[in-house]
């Protein structure tokens, strides 16, 4: 293990179970991460990376394996951990009958946050993130989009050290997409380190130091864009993921797809 190591999973497994039947999703991932870095974790849909993330932030508990996090234990300093990560979802449950400004004051506050500050930081935030003008509305009339920003706002406003992302760029618009890169890009040279989990390939190979390919609870790959490249011999990410993941013949099941609504 490295000094600057932030995250350290080991041998982890995680089975869901469901009355008599075993889920078996996540099967040794044994992952090492650097300060700094931008990683990409990807994979097909149920590969198990939100289940990764969910661990790696403390919200599930029952796994096997061990987990050290900024050098704590996952299983006994939880509490210590999450206070200096930032977790963004897909989609959450905002208390949407709040207005941005009154959520993000109660996230800071929740984070221990002095009010003079959190209110500095909330002004700023959704000045650049395009939201001012709607500070003081009541969230259950916004779009997606607009949700989302103010979640990826909560996730960063207590200027963690490792930002988890669980396809947080879902619903936003290409110029806040955008702004979301350079912003990620900007935290991980200030030494923050993201943890991405995405299938959206285009992203995540324009962003990652580092992407991991995980199917089937299995890490398959590891290493920059330009290493897998050159590795596997293909053009792009999303050929490395077909080709690792064993799921070619894309032409030929949307041709079914389309025979299906046509017939
Ligand atoms: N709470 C749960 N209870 C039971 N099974 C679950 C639960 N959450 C996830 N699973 C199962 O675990 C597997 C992995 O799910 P997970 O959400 O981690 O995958 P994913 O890689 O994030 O997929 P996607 O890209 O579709 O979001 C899937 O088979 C899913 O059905």
């Amino acid at each position: 293990m490295e000094n600057n190591t932030v995250i350290s999973i080991r041998n982890l497994h995680k089975s869901y179970k469901n009355g008599a039947s075993v889920n078996k999703v996540l099967k040794g991932v044994n992952i090492d991460i650097q300060s700094g870095q931008i990683i990409g974790y990807i994979g097909p849909n149920g590969a198990g990376k939100s289940t990764t993330v969910k661990i790696l932030c403390g919200i599930l508990t029952d796994f096997e394996g061990e987990i050290k996090v900024l050098g704590m234990d996952l299983r006994t300093q939880d509490i210590d951990i999450k206070k200096r990560i930032g977790y963004i979802p897909e989609n959450a449950a905002l208390y949407d009958t709040l207005t941005p400004s009154e959520y993000l004051q109660f996230v800071g506050e929740l984070h221990g946050m002095k009010v003079g500050d959190i209110q500095v930081k909330i002004a700023r935030l959704l000045d650049l993130f395009e939201m001012k003008s709607h500070a003081n509305e009541r969230m259950n009339s916004f779009s997606k989009g607009m949700k989302q920003k103010i979640l990826i706002i909560s996730g960063l406003i207590h200027n963690p050290d490792i930002i988890f992302m669980d396809e947080p760029l879902s619903g936003l618009d290409a110029n806040a997409v955008i702004i979301v890169k350079r912003v990620l890009q900007q935290l991980a040279k200030e030494g923050k380190t993201i943890f991405y989990s995405s299938h959206i390939m285009d992203v995540v190979e324009k962003i990652s130091d580092r992407i991991i390919l995980i199917d089937n609870g299995v890490v398959l790959a590891d290493g920059s864009y330009a290493d897998l490249n050159s590795e596997s011999d293909n053009e792009s990410l999303e050929n490395l993921f077909t080709k690792l993941t064993g799921n070619s013949g894309h032409s030929e099941t949307a041709n079914e797809i389309i025979n299906v609504f046509e017939n």
